[in-house]
């Protein structure tokens, strides 16, 4: 059994890739990090503050090095930030570096779960819903061409999603269990 691997975890805004992964590093006794967790405690600051005073090309620099810093480690879940992705250098050593899932949920889940909180400088328009569907449409291509396995966490519980995972890859199909 090859336990080794890392598991990255990718999708929008909203779809739980920080609660699921928290969940799937304790259910496969990896460690589990969160590359804002990771730029928050780096800088400090909270993500809007980041946003706000170096903008979001600003926060993309500190999300690369964050990336390049932790695809090193290995036995590790990581839940990326939405926008990962966007970066192709990003999205080649999150391929080539671990396992791949790739959260998934409607735009209107995403809205539900993100609607409460202002921790999320992309969302803070006057219509985040239209927001959330743009970036979708952005991005779902770039979230489907890095990811190895893609799970739907729409009207489910975290603790279904884990157990799928953890099914998914005990089966085989990634090679990571
Ligand atoms: N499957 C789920 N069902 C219900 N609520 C969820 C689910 N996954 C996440 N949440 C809640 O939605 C919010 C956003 O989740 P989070 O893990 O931060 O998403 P992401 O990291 O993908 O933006 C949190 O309040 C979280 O508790
Ligand atoms: O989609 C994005 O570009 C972003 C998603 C956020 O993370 P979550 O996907 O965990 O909310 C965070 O990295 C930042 O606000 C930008
Ligand atoms: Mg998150």
């Amino acid at each position: 059994m090859i336990r080794a691997q890392n598991i990255f975890i990718v999708g929008p805004m909203g779809a739980g890739k920080s609660t699921v992964g928290r969940q799937l590093a304790e259910a496969l006794s990896y460690t589990f990090k969160d590359s804002d967790q990771e730029i928050q405690r780096r800088t400090g600051v909270d993500i809007p503050t980041i946003f706000e005073f170096e903008g979001e090309a600003g926060f993309r620099a500190r999300e690369r090095q964050v990336i390049i810093d932790l695809i090193a480690g290995e036995r590790m879940v990581l839940a990326t930030g939405g926008g990962v992705i966007i970066d192709p250098e990003n999205r080649q050593d999150l391929a080539a570096r671990g396992v791949v899932i790739y959260l998934h949920c409607s735009a209107e889940q995403q809205h539900a779960r993100t609607a409460r909180d202002r921790n999320r400088p992309l969302l803070d328009t006057e219509e985040p819903l239209q927001r959330l569907r743009e970036l979708m449409e952005e991005r779902e291509p770039l979230y489907r061409q890095v990811a190895d396995m893609v799970v739907t966490t729409e009207k489910r519980g975290t603790g279904s999603v884990v157990k799928e995972i953890v099914r998914r890859l005990e089966e085989g199909a990634t090679g990571v269990l």
